[in-house]
């Protein structure tokens, strides 16, 4: 509902809204209050140009055209919306059968691919010509004329949803093709077809004025604006608006549709030709607590950073308060349980949380430019420039329809103003930087072609494109092997000796955060537990961090017993307790852990740790595993 009234308040928008209101009043209106007179013969004012009794004239039967242009309008928009409808069902089925048919349903794809070659009113044409004149033949022909261009919309979407992880899963788990179809699939597909189908309602009510013009379309005694065109063209000479007027109407219906397919794509965060990433960044509003001067060597600075979401019983706030800075040359983890905010903590910088997200800060400066402040355009161009992410599916950030090279090179000339050809040479010395072996043919390949590995460093190539400050690695190893995992650690330290940029690594395996990172920060529901430096992991203070700690085998763990676990489960953001999130699963917690959220608190040293019970002995997870082992 929001997005629809913010979209309304845009000048696109209303623009739509009042066309579309205009189209369609008349369309039910003009022919209750007009149909009988539009219809009325005066053999006295045969042929008769615009006059205070009749605005543009009258037709052959001395018919007042004004009237006949209105009442046309409810059968050329009604018929253009059956025609669509024709072409979005025709389509959607032909676009669904290969997912349903599997092979067998190949020589569809053939065929879908041969009709869209050709152009749709030629197949209009030849369709209106088999199944005759009328409104019933030139709907059919309107409609499958039109049906193969949402047929590849739809078996392009239906791809893209089909190859998503939640999809591979359901199939996985035994569900049949068509309850994956219906369940899964065709919900993810509906917003980009409704688009599409209202840009289509548009190019159909021309398609029908043009077949009623040519005489295959509507027949007497009906009539729509394409024969009422065709009729006022045998007198243009004499009455020009007998064919103009006409000819406005379907200029304006079909403006009407094109704008409301239009609005409704950027209500719905929909391409006109399939799903943009809903990535609206959102503007971070300023909290309370001012941002001093910006230390030389800093890079990012966060404060008092929130990420609120609304949830069923009231907002929900995923990260609370995160405060971290980042150098040049520094390498921070975070680490923590799934779900307690690493990610979004990451989205936020890079102003890439969704919406209805809500970032906040006190402070978002990054490479001295403050984020919060300013044109967000510039923020994009910084963002874009010096500051790189890395995921952790490669695949699912490549498109797998282009090469490598192509897509790396994309980046450049995008941000960087390089020609295509500098581009691509940049794109195959990045590959080279990430160690790729024979880059040059590397680069004209597509995704498929690479290894997870290489797809992962190709990644960080692509982040290399321009000359990043920062580097925010979100669970970079998580999907690739150990050797492969220490290849791509590997290169992410080189890139930091390199050229001294800092790196944010993500993850929720603390060994990996141990290898190479100089400090770490804990995150546990949504907020920061314990700051310290990455060698002082073995004697860490908050009861969490000994425990995430613990539960890392190595080569020494018995294999004998049970894995250690942190015992208990992760806090649902939707319901934090009052007091310490912590306390339900902590050994160390008391009455007032569980009434009293514990500060967090900078030691002399400059580390932080939120904990009543910092530095307490831990007997339970001690004599689990010997934390020295962990990180040694
Ligand atoms: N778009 C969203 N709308 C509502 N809640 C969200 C959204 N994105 C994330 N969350 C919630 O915010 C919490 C933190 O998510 P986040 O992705 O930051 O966790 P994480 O620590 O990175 O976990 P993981 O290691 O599993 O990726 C989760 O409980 C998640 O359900």
């Amino acid at each position: 509902m929001g997005a629809v009234s913010r979209t309304l308040r845009t000048p696109l928008g209303a623009a739509a809204a009042i066309l579309l209101a205009i189209v369609l009043l008349t369309a039910i209106l003009a022919p209750i209050l007009w149909g009988e007179q539009a219809a009325a013969v005066d053999t006295d004012d045969i042929l008769a140009g615009p006059s205070p009794e009749h605005p543009i004239g009258t037709d052959g039967l001395g018919r007042d055209l004004l009237l006949r242009v209105l009442v046309a309008t409810r059968l050329s928009v009604v018929l253009a919306l059956v025609a669509t409808l024709v072409a979005v069902s025709v389509g959607l089925v032909l676009g669904v059968a290969p997912l349903l048919l599997g092979r067998a349903g190949k020589p569809i794809t053939w065929l879908v691919g041969i009709a869209v070659a050709f152009p749709a009113l030629l197949l209009a044409l030849f369709f209106a010509v088999i199944f005759g004149t009328g409104w019933l033949g030139a709907t059919l022909a309107i409609g499958l004329a039109g049906a193969p261009s949402f047929a590849r919309l739809c078996h392009t979407l239906v791809a893209g949803v089909a190859s998503r992880d939640f999809v591979a899963a359901a199939r996985v788990g035994g569900i049949g093709r068509f309850r994956v179809l219906f369940r899964h699939i065709l919900p993810n597909i509906g917003e980009p077809l409704i688009v599409n189908a209202t840009i289509g309602a548009g190019g159909a009510l021309l398609a029908f004025a043009g077949l009623s013009f040519l005489g295959l379309g509507i027949q007497p005694p009906e009539y729509d604006w394409g024969r009422l065109m065709m009729e006022g063209l045998s007198g243009i000479y004499l009455n020009p608006l007998a064919a103009l007027a006409p000819g406005i109407a379907v200029v304006i219906a079909g403006l009407a549709f094109n704008l409301v397919g239009e609005a409704a794509a950027r209500a719905l965060g929909v391409e006109a030709t399939g799903i943009v990433a809903r990535l609206a960044s959102v503007q971070p509003r300023r909290a309370a607590g001012a941002s001093g001067p910006a230390p030389v060597d800093e890079v990012l600075a966060v404060r008092d950073l929130t990420v609120t979401f609304p949830g069923v019983h009231g907002p929900v706030q995923p990260v609370r308060g995160v405060a971290f800075s980042l150098r040049s040359g520094e390498v921070v983890g975070i680490v923590g349980e799934s779900g307690s905010g690493k990610s979004l903590t990451a989205l936020s910088i890079a102003q890439l949380v969704e919406e209805p997200g809500v970032v906040d800060a006190g402070t978002l400066r990054f490479v001295g430019a403050d984020l919060l402040e300013g044109d967000p355009a510039d923020h994009r161009r910084l963002l874009g420039t010096s500051l790189a992410m890395v995921f952790q599916d490669p695949m699912t950030s490549f498109n797998p329809t282009k090469r490598v090279g192509a897509q790396l090179a994309e980046v450049s000339s995008q941000h960087h103003g390089l020609t295509r050809r500098q581009a691509r040479d940049r794109a195959v010395d990045r590959l080279s930087a990430v160690r790729i072996a024979e880059p040059d043919r590397r680069a004209r390949q597509y995704p498929h072609e690479f290894s997870g590995g290489m797809r992962q460093r190709a990644m960080i190539g692509m982040g290399l494109m321009g000359n990043p400050r920062l580097v925010i690695a979100d669970e970079p190893t998580t999907a690739l092997d150990v050797t492969v995992q220490q290849q791509v650690l590997n290169l992410l330290k080189s890139i930091r000796d390199e050229d001294d940029v800092a790196i944010l690594l993500i993850s929720h395996d603390v060994s990996v955060v141990a290898e190479i990172c100089d400090r770490v920060l804990v995150m546990y529901a949504g907020r920061i537990v314990e700051d310290l430096p990455a060698s002082q992991l073995a004697r860490a203070r908050h009861p969490y961090t000994r425990a995430l700690l613990a539960a890392v085998p190595d080569m020494h763990t018995d294999i004998s017993q049970p894995l250690a676990t942190v015992p208990g489960r992760p806090v649902d953001p939707a319901d934090v307790p009052t007091g310490c999130a912590f306390a339900a699963r902590c050994p160390l917690a008391d009455a007032h852990c569980e009434k009293v959220d514990p500060e967090l608190v900078t030691t002399a040293t400059g580390d932080r740790v939120a904990c009543w019970h910092a530095d307490e002995p831990l007997a339970a997870l001690a004599t689990a595993r010997d934390v020295e082992e962990v990180v040694a």
